[in-house]
């Protein structure tokens, strides 16, 4: 009979005082206890480059073991199987464990974060209307098996469109999930506006910081320089030119999701993915001193906006909870933005529940 191996403890100090895999042996190291993680969607794009970021450790620390859940429909089983595979084949130190799920109250079961990401995309032909109606359905019913199998405090981020408003419904069909851990995901937007003053003005993106994205994840949403730094000077200062900032720098970001599809012929993944991890671990470990980031939250009212809606704001995040940035003078407008975007909120969000209550 084989023998375990033993790891030297130098070997495993080499894996970050991770897990190591020695032949059909685990020996577990860690002294975190694995975190599980689920993506819906898993087996579409921004699955295959979410999955192995999540696994080295991008999203919740190269010190947080985890186990990944991979949820798709029955049609995408074998790409779903596909991809554990070569999560397998990547023999991560981190990753514990892999499952793969067709059945969405089986796929939420103790899961500590929630990356949904599976929804109904639009095709040729079909009204807006068809595209949420579907939508509504999908996020109602993974509302329930969250609720009912996740871990009570499971963090929640929508990555799929219509982001905020699937969001909002999921957080209607699930109550007894706190509404401050139901969000979406901005971020892509959030860091798309850094990279563009990042390139505008020469810098490197790590010294830009504080810029905003209000609202929704769409063309109205509004990216927002008047608060925001490059290497501590004033965003305006350092750009120098507030045609461009009032306007090819806030279409370029509302628009760059559709630049990308026209040019890939698929929307943005690799991006999307990284936002996805930079928007957990910020939640989780904390946004760094002095900075925020935007996330979409439930609305508490803060800034005028209508509560209850999932709208963009800025945050800082300590503790595993985040918090809106409140006091920022808004200009006016800066006011009429924050407003045309919340008024598209609403309209989705109406039409979110008419279609649930043309369901019942
Ligand atoms: N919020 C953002 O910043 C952002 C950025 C990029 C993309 N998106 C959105 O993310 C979504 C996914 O994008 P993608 O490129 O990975 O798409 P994709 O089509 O490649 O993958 C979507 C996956 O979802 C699966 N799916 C559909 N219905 C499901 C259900 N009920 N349960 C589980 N899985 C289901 C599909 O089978 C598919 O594998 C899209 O809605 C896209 O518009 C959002
Ligand atoms: O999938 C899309 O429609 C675009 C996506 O939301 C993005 O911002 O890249």
């Amino acid at each position: 009979m084989t023998k375990p191996n033993v790891v030297p403890l130098a070997v495993a100090a080499a894996f970050g005082a991770g897990l190591a895999i020695c032949s059909k042996y685990v020996l577990k190291l860690h002294k975190k206890k694995a975190l599980r993680v689920l993506i819906t969607g898993a087996a579409g794009q921004i699955g295959y480059a979410l999955a192995p970021q999540v696994a080295v450790g991008s999203m919740l620390g190269a010190d947080q073991p985890i186990i990944l859940h991979l949820l798709d429909v029955e049609p995408a089983k074998n790409a779903l199987e596909g991809l554990r595979m070569e999560l397998v084949d990547g023999a991560y130190p981190l990753l514990e464990g892999v499952l793969t799920f067709t059945d969405v109250a089986a796929a939420c079961k103790d899961v500590d974060v929630a990356v949904m990401v599976g929804g109904y995309p639009r095709k040729a032909g079909e009204e807006r209307k068809d595209v949420m109606a579907k939508n509504v359905s999908i996020y109602q019913q993974q509302a329930s098996a969250l609720e009912a199998n996740a871990s009570k405090d499971v963090k929640v981020v929508v990555v799929a469109n219509p982001a905020n408003t699937n969001a909002l419904i999921l957080a209607e069909n699930a109550p007894s999930i706190p509404r401050e851990n139901i969000t979406c995901l901005t971020r892509l937007d959030h860091n798309r506006a850094l990279g563009q003053v990042a390139e505008r003005t020469g810098s490197h993106v790590g010294i830009v910081k504080n810029v905003i994205i209000w609202g929704n994840h769409s063309s109205t949403q509004y990216p927002d320089v008047n608060h925001g730094t490059v290497g501590g000077k004033p965003i305006r200062s350092a750009v120098n030119d507030d045609t461009w900032l009032n306007g090819d720098f806030i279409t370029t970001v509302q628009q760059r999701g559709a630049a990308i599809i026209k040019a890939r012929g698929l929307s943005s993944a690799l991006s999307a993915a990284n936002a996805v991890c930079n928007h957990v671990r910020d939640w989780v470990r904390g946004t760094p001193g002095g900075s925020w980031t935007s996330m979409g939250v439930v609305s508490d009212g803060s800034y005028g906006v209508q509560r209850g809606l999932v709208y963009s704001y800025p945050v800082t995040c300590a503790g595993g909870k985040w918090k809106v940035v409140q006091g920022l003078p808004i200009d006016g407008p800066s006011r009429e933005r924050l407003r045309v975007t919340e008024a598209e909120l609403v309209e989705e969000r109406d039409l979110a529940l008419q279609c649930l209550a043309e369901k019942k």
